[in-house]
């Protein structure tokens, strides 16, 4: 469902991704994993086509990002730790708006609102006003609008900053039920217990390169169970 090859960023000289393949499949969570730096929302966000890649190219559900990016836009959401919700308006009334873009109107937004409402347990939320809203209530908002053209592909970087018990809890597990709807996720993270959790495959990120990629099984077993002691361990072989 995501294919990228040789994917590479620069700023002038300084190299902020380079040379990334891999591949995520259908109904995989995929964990792109990396420190603060290391090249994760400059990755997803070549792929959902809002910045243009230095060299190399990706594909995006059979689209390719440089040569059809309205295709990729329709077939991919994306979800940033930023929750820029307007304040406003009510959850319902964000989401139609949003809903417009992608064409989703009258009888399909209301079936498509009751689908999100349904998977995100969004009771208490659609009548509010944003600016009422809990932390966890806009994350469940910024969810929803990204998904209500039902996209084969989910992007989300570093999706649980800022966020209590409660609303991680709920996020990891719509990511689980994402998944068991046969979509394809890349979770972007450096909260390594969490890729734990949710991750199918894994790709450790450093520097802009990908160090290591594997089942996420696999790279924990190389970290005595622990996919943090495998990361540093993988970084330590690296630089040896
Ligand atoms: N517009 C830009 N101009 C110059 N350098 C940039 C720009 N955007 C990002 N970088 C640099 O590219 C590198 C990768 O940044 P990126 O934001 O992709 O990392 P990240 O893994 O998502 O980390 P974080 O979790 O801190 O966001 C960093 O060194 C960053 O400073």
């Amino acid at each position: 469902m995501v294919e990228a090859t040789g994917l590479s960023k620069n700023y002038k000289d300084f190299k902020a991704v380079e040379s990334l393949s891999f591949r995520v499949d259908h109904g995989e969570v995929y964990g792109l994993l990396g420190p603060n730096g290391a090249g994760k929302t400059t990755t997803l966000r070549m792929l959902a086509t809002l910045l243009a890649p230095s060299s190399g190219t990706a594909t995006v559900a059979g689209h390719d990002i440089r040569k059809q990016p309205l295709e990729v836009r329709r077939n991919l959401g994306i979800v940033n730790g930023g929750m820029q919700v307007y304040e406003r308006l009510t959850g319902r009334e964000v989401l139609e708006f949003f809903a417009g873009f992608y064409g989703v109107e009258g009888r399909l937004f209301r079936e498509r609102l009751e689908w999100v409402a349904g998977l995100l347990e969004m009771d208490g939320v659609l009548d509010k006003l944003v600016r009422e809203m809990s932390t966890g209530m806009r994350q469940k908002v910024v969810i929803a609008r990204s998904i209500l053209h039902q996209p084969p592909v989910l992007l989300l970087d570093e999706a649980t900053a800022g966020l209590d018990v409660f609303a991680r809890r709920s996020l990891l597990d719509f990511v689980k039920q994402y998944r068991s709807l046969g979509k394809s996720l890349i979770y972007s993270t450096h909260v390594m217990s969490e890729a734990e959790e949710v991750c199918d495959r894994v790709g450790f990120l450093y520097g802009g390169k990908l160090v290591y990629e594997g089942p996420a099984g696999e790279a924990m077993s190389h970290g005595g169970g622990s996919l943090e002691r495998a990361f540093i361990r993988r970084l330590e072989e690296v630089a040896a």
